[in-house]
């Protein structure tokens, strides 16, 4: 199989069984998901894991990678015979970074394992009942979907839990996992485990699961150097699959198997530093019909511009529309959400007529991390089951998330790293369908551009003026278009004049609105590395930041203690330098 197999670049000309799937297992692919045929990452990785080697899987996002580790999966455990039961305990561990990924999986487990019943899927997360979880372990799960910090505390704390017949540790959207700084959870859970164990159930000699070797899968569509440590710690004599071939050239594969040859386990570090997404100049594999785009918005003029892109895509899209929105921090999504739940504007071109409605007129949800699970958990499901929708969050939905239909993504604060940029708008343009993306910059940021370039990626510029034409003016006269810039334009002073007023008016919006511009700012400060040089919060004006989010003004006393911080935080870092953890938890404080 290779990747030229498939017309479109996205499907392999090839069926499940052809894969080495077991029939009625391919029938569940297609009854229960729709799946017909296999995916070009699946028909690289399914005969591979089918055989019993690691592997590390690189592909883009949406190209398929969850069904090509759970089918081999399920394909070996429904063979056993006589049938595994509860009570030989868990034989497959998934680990994904977020509770929304984990029960994304777990459901499309569920729907694999439809005619299988006597392999039991489960899931045990962060935010779930602890007491609930245990007896669910003491039954026996086969299949288990599980975020780290709660597993580990299982396997300590859970001696019912049953896991000596563990033949494969699979890790989804391994970087996130490793971002999220669960790097010493995932190694203790290796060691509790054991890494790379030869054969599973060495303590029970009389089990008829003993003999079967270990068998760890990685998958990701970016990969760096976390990854690649984990990959050495993780992974004996790996396939890699869906690297890039030209840049990976050091690799021998061996053209039937995809099988790096001798050389690959001796050389594993070396060859990830190779690789196309750990290396700097290295490209990413990203859909290639998304269209991206970026806008070019000052400071003082992005909430006004965000809000009338989201009218005017609501407004004007016949067919149904799901947009996602990116934000850097909790705070700023909470102040969006309730600001679109609540700010309205007159109905139509008849101002005169006091008729208001909301000013984007569609359903609106909201995911970050502070969130309270339950709510969390019905804002996901929500989203996922409405045609047209809008969904506000921050990174907690970059990765893995499959929502179902989404057109357009819309950084409103921009990603850092480039990989996140690439997970981000890898929610739209899933498996062959249509997508835009548009990132929002400040004049004074607009280098970054050129850092996504030096990854292969390239923006074009959305047409701003256009859909900022395209509102009615009230009470102004149209042939008003002299402005000096963008930030002039009658429509722009308008609605920053309606906003700013309710703001005003709702204590609790002008508390939000303080709150998200406090965070906004520390999150700023929070770029690192080279993109300090282009994200530099000395040259952000507080003023203009405290319009974006409505204010008339900068809360004074939020610049006094934010130039504060600042001095401290600069004392701090050079007295002793910060290490690498805590710059990790920094970030992820404001981006969760
Ligand atoms: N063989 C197939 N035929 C049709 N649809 C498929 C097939 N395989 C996967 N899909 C669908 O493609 C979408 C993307 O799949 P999946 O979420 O597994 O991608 P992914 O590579 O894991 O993406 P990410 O990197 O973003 O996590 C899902 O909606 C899934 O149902």
């Amino acid at each position: 199989m290779t990747k030229n197999d498939g017309e479109d670049g996205i499907f392999a000309s090839c069926s499940f069984s052809s894969l080495g799937l077991q029939s009625s297992l391919c029938e569940q692919l297609r009854e229960r998901l729709g799946f017909e045929v296999p995916t070009l990452v699946q028909a690289q990785a399914i005969p591979v894991i089918l055989s019993g080697r690691h592997v590390l899987v690189n592909a883009a996002t949406g190209t398929g990678k969850t069904a090509s580790y759970l089918a081999p999966i399920i394909h070996h455990l429904q063979i056993y015979d006589p049938r595994i039961g509860r009570a030989d305990g868990t034989f497959a561990l998934v680990l994904v970074p977020t509770r929304e990924l984990c029960m994304q999986v777990y459901e499309i487990l569920q729907k694999l394992l439809h005619r299988f019943h006597w392999i039991v899927p489960g899931y045990i997360m962060g935010g779930e009942n602890r007491s609930k979880e245990k007896a669910r372990l003491r039954k026996g799960i086969s299949i288990l979907i599980a975020t780290p910090g709660r597993l580990l505390d299982h396997l300590k704390n859970t001696s019912s839990f049953l896991h000596k017949n563990l033949r494969w540790i699979v890790f989804d959207e391994a970087d996130r996992i490793l971002e999220l700084g669960f790097g010493k959870e995932i190694e203790d859970i290796l060691n509790i485990l054991g890494s790379r164990q030869e054969v599973v159930s060495k303590e029970n000699e009389s089990s008829r699961f003993l003999g079967f070797r270990r068998q760890n899968l990685l998958l990701s569509a970016t990969l760096n150097e976390k990854v690649n440590h984990l990959a050495k710690i993780s992974l004996d004599d790996p396939v890699m699959i869906g690297l890039n071939e030209k840049k990976s050239s050091t690799a021998q594969r061996n053209p039937s198997t995809g099988h790096l040859g001798p050389r690959s386990s001796v050389d594993f570090e070396s060859e990830h530093l190779s690789m196309p997404s750990s290396s700097p100049s290295g490209n990413y594999n990203l859909p290639s019909q998304l269209v991206q785009r970026y806008v070019k918005v000052s400071c003082g003029s992005r909430l006004v511009v965000l809000l009338s892109i989201l009218k005017s895509s609501f407004e004007s899209e016949a067919a149904s529309q799901k947009i996602v929105v990116f934000f850097s921090t909790c705070d700023a999504v909470d102040f969006h959400y309730s600001l679109l739940s609540g700010f309205q504007w007159p109905t139509d071109s008849q101002p005169q007529v006091v008729q208001k409605q909301l000013f984007i007129k569609c359903r609106t949800f909201q995911l970050h991390g502070n969130m309270e699970h339950e709510s969390r958990r019905s804002m996901f499901q929500g989203f996922n089951a409405e045609k047209s929708a809008l969904l506000l969050c921050t990174d907690v939905a970059a990765r893995g998330l499959d929502f179902p239909k989404v057109r357009c993504i819309i950084q409103y604060d921009s990603p850092g790293e480039a990989t996140e940029y690439v997970h981000r708008v890898g929610r739209t343009a899933r498996l062959g369908e249509r997508g835009d993306s548009l990132l929002f910059l400040q004049p004074v940021e607009m280098d970054y551009l050129q850092d996504l370039q030096q990854h292969g990626v390239s923006l074009k510029e959305y047409p701003l003026l256009k859909v900022l034409d395209s509102f009615p003016l009230y009470g102004l006269k149209h042939h008003v278009k002299k402005f000096v810039s963008l930030d002039m334009h009658p429509w722009v002073l308008s609605l920053q004049k309606a906003l700013e007023s309710f703001i005003l008016r709702e204590p609790r919006m002008k508390q939000l609105a303080t709150d998200a511009f406090c965070s906004w700012v520390r999150a700023y400060t929070a770029h690192r590395g080279e993109l300090k040089r282009i994200f530099m919060v000395k040259k952000l004006h507080l003023g203009h930041v405290a319009r974006s989010f409505g204010l008339k003004e900068q809360p004074s006393s939020v610049g006094r203690s934010f130039q504060m911080q600042a001095k401290k935080r600069k004392r701090d870092q050079k007295q002793k330098g910060m290490s690498k953890r805590r710059k990790v938890l920094v970030k992820h404080e404001y981006r969760r």
